[in-house]
């Protein structure tokens, strides 16, 4: 175990389980060949407990079925994507593996460190010859993504037009691109400029690995990638852009049915990815930047730069260096590097405060809104607290809104309620979080002792932290 992680303690009952069951990780540390053997063990115990999922593929190419339902879903692959599976696995058995940093825990492929150079000639490679199988039992998932060229991509994008651009973050370029079949996508290019290739290969492929076994409506959905030259991400276009675009930059003004609808879509995205996708991932940076709005503003989770897998048995894991955004990012967090799925929950809250008041998570003369809004959710201050643009609302709607919210931006991660109970919260099912008092999954570090940790030290730290790093 990593010699950062301190004592730490799992209870369980029913309600607070947010790991899913039979997914098995396998703790790396050592060499190189350790982590091979380590990857091998993974992929092998990934065979079965992704059999539902994913046909697998066999030492002969051919899809291998090992129950009914796999059975017809390898019914239905053509045989181009049969051939895609085939080199998709093919490029993933082939690469590079070394010691892992900053986990100890190498899930299926957030782990990879690689020469870009060597992984280009690889791919090259792959383009190139027949698909050659090696025996190693592992399963194909989604063998539908697209492996692109950059010709296609450029024809697709107007050879990269800036008239295309339709986004910019801090590590990519996102470009509006037309398929030739019509389908509107989003080409997302990986730039990471003062990353090392290496460095900027290992995020792309911890972020293609994650958002490759993901399928929710509420999460974005992978078309493809393409490695030829650059690297890149195809994605679902979102017709709406992003959350923060139409909340903070747009004429355009969302009412309240349709932030409503935002919020709860969110909630189950997020209640996907802690508790009901093959792996337990924690999200880190959710944002309102990272929300895309579909077709009739159903909501997507994007940009799974920073997401983690985290194995089931782990209550918590700790990183360092400490990535996300600021106004956002759980007191845990942003002080010990302590990442769980109450994280995104406190995330989620400051995302709610932002669809009820329509302010930014820190605003232009940098002030938090977790530190503006709390006493106003204290006194149930609607009038302060509510956007002055919203021509109307839903008052039971919006108080379940702002009671969740203050749940979850609640300073001890233990008392932040699960996504499953915010979405009980916003529905109106349960109307206040269970209170804690030793049962559920807890939290227990002897490192940072959180329960001595109060609301007012809490606010201090967050005006402390937003100095430092505003600076
Ligand atoms: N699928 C999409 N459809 C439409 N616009 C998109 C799509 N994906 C991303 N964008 C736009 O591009 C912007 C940047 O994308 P994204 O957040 O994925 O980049 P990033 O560099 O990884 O961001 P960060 O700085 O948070 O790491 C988004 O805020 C959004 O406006």
């Amino acid at each position: 175990m990593n010699e950062n992680h301190k004592v730490i303690e799992i209870k369980d009952d029913d309600d607070e389980q947010s790991s899913p069951r039979g997914v098995l990780e396998i703790t790396v540390s050592g060499s190189d060949s350790d982590n091979h053997s380590s990857l091998s063990r993974c992929l092998s115990s990934r065979g079965s407990s992704f059999n539902e999922k994913s046909p697998e593929v066999d030492g002969d190419g051919d899809s291998a079925t090992g129950d009914e339902e796999d059975g017809g879903r390898a019914g239905l692959i053509s045989t181009s994507s049969v051939a895609q599976a085939l080199r998709w696995r093919n490029l993933v058995c082939n690469l590079k593996w070394k010691s892992f940093k900053r986990f100890s825990t190498v899930p299926l492929v957030a782990g990879y460190e690689l020469s870009r150079k060597s992984l280009m000639r690889r791919l090259g490679k792959q383009h190139n010859d027949d698909v050659t199988i090696d025996g190693v039992n592992w399963v194909v998932p989604k063998p539908s993504w697209r492996n692109f060229t950059l010709e296609e991509l450029a024809a697709a994008t107007d050879c990269f037009s800036p008239d295309n651009m339709v986004g910019r973050g801090g590590h990519a370029e996102v470009y509006k691109g037309c398929l030739p079949d019509g389908q509107l996508v989003a080409v997302k290019k990986i730039t990471k400029k003062e990353k090392k290739d290496e460095d900027r290969v290992e995020d792309f492929l911890s972020e293609l690995g994650i958002i490759s076994h993901i399928n929710h409506p509420n999460a974005a959905h992978l078309i493809g990638f393409s490695s030829d030259t650059d690297l890149h991400l195809v994605l679902q276009f979102a017709p709406h852009g992003s959350l923060a675009t139409l909340l903070h930059n747009s004429e355009e003004r969302l009412d309240w049915r349709v932030r409503f609808k935002i919020a709860i879509g969110i909630a189950e995205g997020l209640r996907y990815l802690h508790c009901e996708c093959h792996r337990r991932i924690i999200h880190r940076d959710i944002t309102a930047s990272n929300i895309l709005l579909m077709e009739d503003y159903q909501p997507q989770i994007s940009d799974f730069g920073l997401a983690k897998w985290l194995p089931e048995k782990w209550v918590h894991h700790i990183v360092s260096p400490i990535e996300g955004t600021f106004g956002y990012m759980a007191p845990e967090y942003f002080m010990h590097g302590i990442v769980h799925e109450k994280i995104d929950v406190f995330s989620f809250g400051v995302l709610l405060l932002e669809l009820i008041t329509g302010r930014r998570a820190v605003d232009s003369s940098r002030q938090s809104l977790v530190i503006w809004a709390k006493p106003f959710l204290e006194q149930c201050n609607i009038k302060e607290l509510v956007d002055p643009h919203l021509d109307g609302y839903n008052m039971i709607e919006l108080k379940r809104a702002m009671s969740a919210a203050s749940a979850c931006i609640h300073h001890l991660p233990n008392v932040r309620p699960n996504m499953k109970r915010v979405i009980q919260m916003l529905k109106g099912e349960r109307s206040e979080p269970k209170p804690k008092t030793g049962g559920g999954r807890a939290l227990l570090l002897d490192a940072c002792d959180l329960d001595d940790y109060s609301s007012t030290a809490y606010l201090k730290d967050l005006d402390r932290h937003m100095e430092l790093v505003m600076e």
